[in-house]
């Protein structure tokens, strides 16, 4: 196995603390951030670590269930909500991601892929109010990337209303599965590279549950190509850290201006690696269908976020085929 490059890189850490009073101190740091790293940590943010925790035990409990149930509330693609199980295939790997994950929402997208509450008790209402709390986060990020770009302070806000019933933000809970510490001459992959095409992500991880890495410098126009020289991103045991990127979507909704960058959970294979399984959260704020997109420079033509985000999931669709194709063909 060919040793990982690693290179350091900072990551910026930004408090939230005293948002209204500290708006103009936080807008700049998390601009400069956007436009270079494309990723920063949050702290400060408000959101208790119980309600964290209570988030991830209810994650727990339902990966726990039996397949057969959770396949009662199985993933559709054209709603991008619901269950699925070593099904995302990424154009840089090829290959099914090891992991499950469930998908979650606020609006129609997600009518008949709640299970029942008896099914497992009480999640449905933990899940809706953690929500809710990673929205407000959101939210403040959300004002101070609008002054950054010079839109209105609520431009953002009002574009990713999750009272709408068209949204399309979504909470996607993440079960990676234990790896085999001895290399059966196999491949695997947790999540392989990628950019996050919606407009900002927020990540929640696990002290000693490590493997996120970001390959930044490469342009969102070649989605799916490979970075060599990583960077880990490990989860702060001591702070109630939320990990955050930037998204195609906001890439181009600022003219290219703030950055989408690479990243992969990557696969267990050296020292200090996390072999075991590995819980995370990722919550993604994506337009409403009906929101207008164009950046204030009018770089890109305009788009719906209903248009945005079936592009966005035809050009997935398209580079793995290229991908499948070169593959099959070298
Ligand atoms: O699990 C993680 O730490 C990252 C997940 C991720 O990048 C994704 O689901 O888009
Ligand atoms: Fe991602």
């Amino acid at each position: 196995m060919v040793a990982t490059k690693y290179i350091s890189r900072p990551i910026p850490t930004i408090s939230l603390a005293s948002f209204p009073t500290r708006l103009p101190e936080i807008t700049a740091q998390l601009t400069a951030a956007a436009e270079h790293e494309g990723f920063f940590s949050i702290i400060d943010h408000g959101i208790p670590t119980t309600q964290i925790e209570a988030m991830f035990a209810a994650s727990a409990a339902f990966f726990a269930l039996p397949d057969a149930i959770k396949a009662t509330v199985p993933f559709s693609p054209a709603h991008n909500a619901g269950w699925e199980q070593n099904a995302q295939v990424r154009a840089s790997t090829g290959q099914p991601d090891c992991k499950e994950s469930y998908q979650m929402q606020f609006g129609a997208n997600m009518a008949g892929r709640w299970l029942p509450d008896d099914q497992l008790p009480g999640f449905r209402d933990t899940s809706i109010a953690f929500m809710h709390a990673v929205q407000r986060v959101s939210e403040q990020l959300m004002v101070c990337l609008a002054r950054g770009l010079g839109f209105a302070d609520d431009f953002f806000v009002r574009a990713h209303d999750v009272t709408q019933s068209d949204s399309q933000s979504v909470a996607r809970l993440l079960h990676y599965f234990e790896m085999p510490a001895a290399t059966d001459g196999k491949e695997y992959h947790r999540a392989g590279a990628h950019t996050d095409w919606g407009f900002l992500t927020l990540l929640f991880q696990r002290a000693g549950q490590n493997g996120l890495e970001i390959c930044p410098g490469r342009d969102a126009s070649t989605a799916h190509g490979h970075g060599d020289v990583w960077t880990k991103v490990e989860p702060d045991p001591k702070s109630n850290t939320i990990i955050c990127n930037i998204g195609d979507l906001l890439m181009s909704w600022s003219d290219d201006r703030f950055k989408s960058t690479f990243h992969r959970v990557k696969t267990p294979s050296e020292d200090g690696d996390c072999f075991g399984e590995r819980y995370s959260i990722a919550y993604f704020n994506q337009p409403c269908k009906s929101v207008n997109i164009q950046g204030p420079g009018k770089k890109y033509p305009e788009l719906t976020g209903e248009q945005f985000t079936k592009n966005a999931m035809e050009k997935n669709y398209r580079a793995l085929l290229a991908a499948r194709q070169e593959r099959e063909t070298a």
